[in-house]
C-alpha cells in the first residue's frame, strides 16, 4: 500500500466511524477532506482540490494550513455541516491519528460574535402526550461561557410554552429528544423560530437512567437535587445535553459548572408573539434597530450586554430583588461622575466567563490569560470607584461586587500576574509568554540563550577586529542558520578556519566550528524554553481552568454593573423615572407616560394610563393612524420596563406587577406557514384567553379585525366579556368596532378611552391626546387619502359614506358591475343583516324595508352610533329562514364554542339567509 493509499483508507475508516458530515483529518502541517468531502468542501469554501492517487483510483483532495483551520471549520459550520476533526499525534510506532471532536453549530467555540451560543434539548414526557397533560424536559448550554439552565414546562399548552422556551434561548443547535424528533411539524416550528439546526443525537442518551447518570456525574448528585431538576423530562434533556457536548469533544465539560433551573414563578410570563409584538430585541420587520434593546442599551462590555437582553427576554416578579435593581439605578442616575468612572472602568473588561471556558477547553493563549489576569484586576478597581461615592456605597451595588469569591480573584490574578510577560506572543509553543523570576529553570534558560544571543550580536564586530576582515556581518535564517557573511571584496582575506557553506552575488557565507557549536545549544535552549514554557504555561491554563466557577462569578458581577449603569446612563438621559411598584394584581398608574422608542426620534405627546379597580379593562378607540397602537405598547413596556428593575419613561409610575403581559397586536403575515391570518388572529386569542390571570396585563389590538364584520364584533364582544368576568386581567382592547365602546355601560370595570383628533374643514388633525370616553369618528378615509389612495377613489369613498351614514341607497358606478347589465346605473343598499349588498330598486325598494334601529354597522360605518345590546333583537324582519337563524343564534354558548365552529355556523347562517 502506498503512503497516499493508506491515508485515504485511514480517511475513510475514521470518516466512517463518525456521524459527521465531513472530516478535516491532520495530515503534518495540513488538514486534509478527501474524496466527497473534498468536493464539497471545495465547493461551499471556494477552495482548490487537488487529486491524490490511492490504488489506481483518483481522489479529490482539499487541504488547510493547520493554523488555519479555525475560519474554514466556522465557515462550515454555519453552512449547517457537522465537521469531524481528526488530529495527528505522534507515537514511537509512526502517526496516529484519531477524531477529538467535532465541530456542530452548538458546540462551535470559535465564535466571535458576542451573542451566547446555546445547544438545546428537548424531550417530551413519552406517553403522557396521549393523556393531555404532557410536559417537555428543557436544556439549554452555552458552550462558549460554560452557561447551562434546564426547566420543565406543562400547564395548559405545554407545547407552546416549550417554544417560547426555545425562541427565548434562541439556539443554534437543537437535539429533539426520542419522540419529539418523530413530531415533524414540532420539529418544524423550533426550525422555524430560532433558525436552530437540528441533531439527532444518541436516542440512548435521552433514556432517564443515562441521562441522570450524566447530569450527576457532571454537577454531582446533590447540586442536581438541590436545584430541583424534578421532572423526568427535564433530567433527560439535561442529561442528554451534557452527554452532547462530551461527545463532540469540545473539552468544556469543565466550565459547566452550575445547574440552573429557573422556575416560572420568578419570571414574568413574556410568549414569542409578545416578545416580536413588543418589539423587545428586533422590530417586526426583523431589525435590530429600532428595537427596545438597540434604544435602551448603553453597556459597554458583551456580558454586559447579553444580561440586559436577557433581562428584557425575563422580567422578573420579585418585588424585592427588583427593588434592589432600581435602587441600583437610582444611586447611578444620581451619582454621575462615578457613574461614568465606573463605566470606564468596566470598559476595559474582558469576556471572563468565554474567557474562562476557553481555559477550559484548552484554547485559551497567553494572551487570553492576560485579559483574565487584567480583568480581575478590575475588581478592586470598581470597589474602589464605588466606596468613594456614598450614594453607590449605600447601595445594593456595593455587594454586587463584592459577591464573587475575592480571595480566589486576588489569588488568581497574581498568579497570573507573576507568570506573564507583559507582550505574549498569540502562538503557545515558542516560548516568550512567561516573565522572568517565575522559574528558576526557565530563567537560567532564558539567560544563557541571552548570554549566547549576545555572542551572536557581538561575533561580526569581534571577527572584525581579529582578523581585520572589512564587510563582515553575522546572520541567522531557517535553511542556513548562523553564519558569518563577507562582502565578496574581503572574502580572499577570510581565515582558515571558516568553511564557506554559500556564494552570494555580492557575498560568501562561512561558518566555524565554535559559531555552529554555539548554535547548536542555543537551538537546544530555544526547543528547551518553547517545552518548558508551554508546560508550565499549561498548568497555568489548568489554575485558570480551574477557578472557572470564580471566574463566571466575577463576570456575572461585571455584567450587571454594566446593565445597571447601562439603565441609569439612558434614565438620565431621557428623564426616566422610578416606578413604584406595588402588589401582583394591584393598580398600573402611568402619569405622562411616554413610548420608549418613540419618544427617540418624534415630539411625544405623553399621556396618562389608569388601570384601577374601577377601569381594569379599558376600550381605547380613536381614528386609524391615532396612536392607539403606540399607547397600548407603551403601557406594556413600561410595565415591562419596571419588570426588569429600570426607570420608566413617565413622569409618575405605580405599577402593580403582573405576572405575564399577553399581547394580540397587528396581522403578522403568517401565510407563509400556510396559516390564514385569520386563523393566526385567533390562536394567539386562544392562547390569552387561556393563559391569562388577574395578575395579568392584556394588550388586544383590533380583535375580530381579521373576518366578516359581525364576527368580528361577536368575538370581540365575547372574548370581553370573559376577560372581565372569568379572567379579570388588566386589559387594554383597542378597536374600531364602535359597537363595543357600549360594554362600559354594562360592566363597571371596563371603562372607555379614545385618542383625540380634531377636524375642522375636512382637515384632520391628530392630538395624540388620550382622552375619556369613547370617540365619535373614525377618519378611516382622511388616512387613505394620507397615504396616497388616488383622488377620485378618496372622493368616492366619502361620498358613499355619506350615503351610508345616511343610510340611503348607493349606486353603482360604472357597467358591467355584478348583476348590472350594460352601462345601466344600479342602486344597491347595504343589508346589515346579512352583511350583504342587495340591488335596490330605483325607489329605494328593499332599502325601504331596513330596519333603521338595527344595530350592526359595517367597517366603514365605524364611527357610527353606539348599539344598545339590550334591544338589539327587538326589531328584526323575520321569516321563516331568518328565524330558524335566531333560534340557532340563540341557542348558542358562545363561550364554549371553539372560534373555528362559530366562524362555520356563522358562515352556514349567513347561507341560509342569502338563500
Ligand atoms: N403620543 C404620541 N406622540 C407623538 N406621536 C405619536 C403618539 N402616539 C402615536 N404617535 C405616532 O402616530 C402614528 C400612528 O400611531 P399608531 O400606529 O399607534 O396609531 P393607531 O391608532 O394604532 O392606528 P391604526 O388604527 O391605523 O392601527 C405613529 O407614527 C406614531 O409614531
Amino acid at each position: 500500500m502506498t503512503e497516499a493509499e493508506g491515508i485515504v483508507g485511514e480517511f475513510k475508516s475514521l470518516k466512517r466511524s463518525s456521524d459527521a458530515d465531513l472530516l478535516a483529518m491532520q495530515v503534518g502541517d495540513f488538514y486534509e477532506f478527501f474524496d466527497e468531502d473534498a468536493e464539497i468542501v471545495g465547493e461551499e469554501l471556494d477552495l482548490k482540490t487537488s487529486k491524490k492517487s490511492s490504488g489506481g483510483t483518483k481522489y479529490p483532495m482539499a487541504g488547510v494550513p493547520v493554523a488555519e483551520l479555525t475560519p474554514y471549520l466556522k465557515a462550515l459550520v454555519e453552512r449547517g455541516y457537522r465537521v469531524a476533526v481528526a488530529n495527528q499525534r505522534e507515537t514511537e510506532s509512526g502517526h496516529v491519528r484519531e477524531i477529538e471532536r467535532v465541530a456542530t453549530p452548538g458546540t462551535l467555540l470559535e465564535t466571535s460574535d458576542a451573542d451566547a451560543r446555546y445547544v438545546a434539548a428537548i424531550v417530551d414526557d413519552g406517553g403522557a402526550a396521549s393523556r393531555g397533560d404532557d410536559t417537555y424536559g428543557l436544556a439549554f448550554a452555552d458552550v462558549t461561557t460554560g452557561r447551562f439552565y434546564v426547566t420543565g414546562v406543562d400547564g395548559d399548552d405545554p407545547r407552546e410554552s416549550a417554544l417560547t422556551e426555545l425562541y427565548r434561548f434562541d439556539p443554534v443547535e437543537v437535539l429533539p429528544g426520542p419522540s419529539v424528533r418523530e413530531d415533524d411539524e414540532l420539529v418544524g416550528t423550533i426550525r422555524d423560530r430560532t433558525g436552530a439546526t437540528p441533531t439527532l443525537f444518541d436516542a440512548e442518551a435521552f433514556a432517564p437512567g443515562a441521562a441522570e447518570r450524566a447530569l450527576t456525574e457532571q454537577f454531582g448528585a446533590e447540586t442536581v437535587d438541590s436545584v430541583g431538576v424534578e421532572t423526568d423530562a427535564a433530567i433527560r434533556a439535561a442529561g442528554a445535553v451534557v452527554a452532547y457536548v462530551e461527545e463532540t469533544g469540545t473539552g468544556v465539560l469543565a466550565s459547566m459548572t452550575r445547574l440552573q433551573r429557573y422556575r416560572d414563578a420568578d419570571h414574568a410570563e413574556l410568549d414569542a408573539t409578545t416578545q416580536r409584538n413588543l418589539e423587545l430585541t428586533e422590530t417586526m420587520q426583523g431589525d435590530r434597530s429600532g428595537s427596545l434593546y438597540d434604544t435602551i442599551d448603553h453597556t459597554v462590555t458583551s456580558p454586559g450586554g447579553r444580561l440586559l437582553k436577557e433581562w428584557l427576554q425575563r422580567p422578573r416578579r420579585s418585588r424585592d430583588m427588583l427593588e434592589r435593581r432600581q435602587s441600583s439605578v437610582e444611586a447611578l442616575a444620581a451619582a454621575a461622575l462615578a457613574r461614568e468612572e465606573l463605566r470606564e472602568t468596566l470598559g476595559e473588561a474582558y469576556d471572563l466567563e468565554r474567557l474562562a471556558s476557553k481555559a477550559t477547553h484548552g484554547s485559551a493563549d497567553a494572551r487570553d490569560l492576560l485579559a483574565v489576569r487584567d480583568t480581575l484586576g478590575l475588581l478592586p478597581e470598581l470597589e474602589a470607584v464605588i466606596d468613594a461615592a456614598p450614594q453607590l456605597d449605600d447601595s445594593p451595588l456595593a455587594e454586587i461586587v463584592d459577591a464573587p469569591d475575592r480571595d480566589a480573584a486576588a489569588e488568581l490574578r497574581e498568579t497570573l500576574d507573576a507568570a506573564l510577560a507583559e507582550d505574549p506572543p498569540s502562538t503557545v509553543r515558542e516560548g516568550g509568554m512567561l516573565t522572568r523570576g517565575f522559574d528558576e529553570e526557565l530563567d537560567e534558560i532564558i539567560e544563557r540563550h541571552e548570554e549566547l544571543e549576545e555572542w551572536f550580536d557581538t561575533l561580526a564586530e569581534r571577527e572584525r577586529r581579529q582578523h581585520g576582515l572589512a564587510h563582515v556581518s553575522v546572520g541567522r535564517n531557517k535553511t542556513d542558520g548562523y553564519y558569518i557573511q563577507v562582502g565578496k571584496s574581503a572574502a580572499d582575506d577570510a581565515p582558515d578556519h571558516y568553511e564557506n557553506v554559500k556564494t552570494l552575488k555580492n557575498s560568501e557565507r562561512f561558518v566555524t566550528d565554535e559559531l555552529e557549536e554555539k548554535e547548536r545549544e542555543i537551538m537546544r535552549l530555544e526547543e528547551r524554553r518553547g517545552d518548558l514554557e508551554y508546560e508550565l504555561f499549561c498548568e497555568l491554563r489548568e489554575a485558570v481552568a480551574d477557578a472557572a466557577e470564580t471566574l463566571q462569578d466575577v463576570g456575572r458581577a461585571i455584567a450587571e454593573l454594566d446593565a445597571l449603569a447601562s439603565l441609569a446612563v439612558h434614565a438620565v438621559g431621557n428623564d426616566w423615572t422610578r416606578p413604584e411598584l406595588a402588589e401582583p394584581g394591584a393598580d398600573v398608574e402611568i402619569e405622562q407616560g411616554r413610548h420608549p422608542v418613540v419618544e427617540q426620534t418624534t415630539d411625544f405627546v405623553p399621556n396618562d394610563a389608569s388601570l384601577t379597580d374601577d377601569r381594569r379593562f379599558l376600550i381605547v378607540t380613536g381614528p386609524n393612524m391615532a396612536g392607539k397602537s403606540t399607547y397600548m405598547r407603551q403601557t406594556a413596556l413600561i410595565v415591562l420596563l419596571a419588570q426588569i428593575g429600570s426607570f420608566v419613561p413617565a413622569r409618575k409610575a405605580t405599577i402593580g406587577l403582573v405576572d405575564g403581559i399577553y399581547t394580540r397586536v397587528g396581522a403578522l403575515d403568517e401565510l407563509a406557514q400556510g396559516r390564514s391570518t385569520f386563523m393566526v388572529e385567533m390562536q394567539e386569542l386562544s392562547k390569552i384567553l387561556h393563559s391569562a390571570t388577574d395578575e395579568s396585563l392584556v394588550i388586544l389590538d383590533e380583535v375580530g379585525r381579521g373576518t366578516a364584520t359581525y364576527d368580528g364584533i361577536s368575538i370581540a364582544w365575547a372574548a370581553t366579556e370573559y376577560l372581565v368576568n372569568e379572567i379579570g386581567a388588566r386589559t387594554l382592547f383597542a378597536t374600531h368596532y364602535h359597537e363595543l365602546t357600549a360594554l362600559g355601560d354594562h360592566f363597571d370595570s371596563v371603562a372607555n378611552v379614545h385618542v383625540a383628533a380634531d377636524e375642522t374643514d375636512g382637515n384632520v388633525t391628530f392630538l395624540r391626546t388620550v382622552r375619556e370616553g369613547p370617540t365619535d369618528r373614525s377618519y378611516g378615509i382622511h388616512v387613505a387619502d394620507l397615504a396616497g389612495v388616488p383622488d377620485p377613489v378618496v372622493d368616492r369613498s366619502q361620498d358613499v359614506l355619506g350615503r351610508l351614514r345616511d343610510d340611503k341607497a348607493i349606486d353603482i358606478r360604472g357597467s358591467g358591475g355584478s348583476g348590472g347589465s350594460g352601462g345601466e346605473t344600479k342602486q344597491v343598499v347595504f343589508d346589515v343583516q346579512s352583511g350583504q349588498m342587495k340591488t335596490a330598486s330605483a325607489d329605494g325598494g328593499e332599502a325601504s324595508q331596513r330596519d333603521e334601529r338595527s344595530p350592526g354597522r359595517t367597517d366603514a360605518e365605524n364611527e357610527g352610533r353606539a348599539t344598545d345590546a339590550s334591544d338589539s333583537s327587538a326589531a328584526l324582519p323575520v321569516d321563516e329562514d331568518a328565524e330558524a337563524v335566531l333560534d340557532h343564534l340563540q341557542d348558542l354558548d358562545v363561550n364554549e364554542t371553539p372560534p373555528v365552529e362559530l366562524m362555520a355556523k356563522v358562515q352556514e347562517w349567513q347561507n341560509k339567509l342569502n338563500d
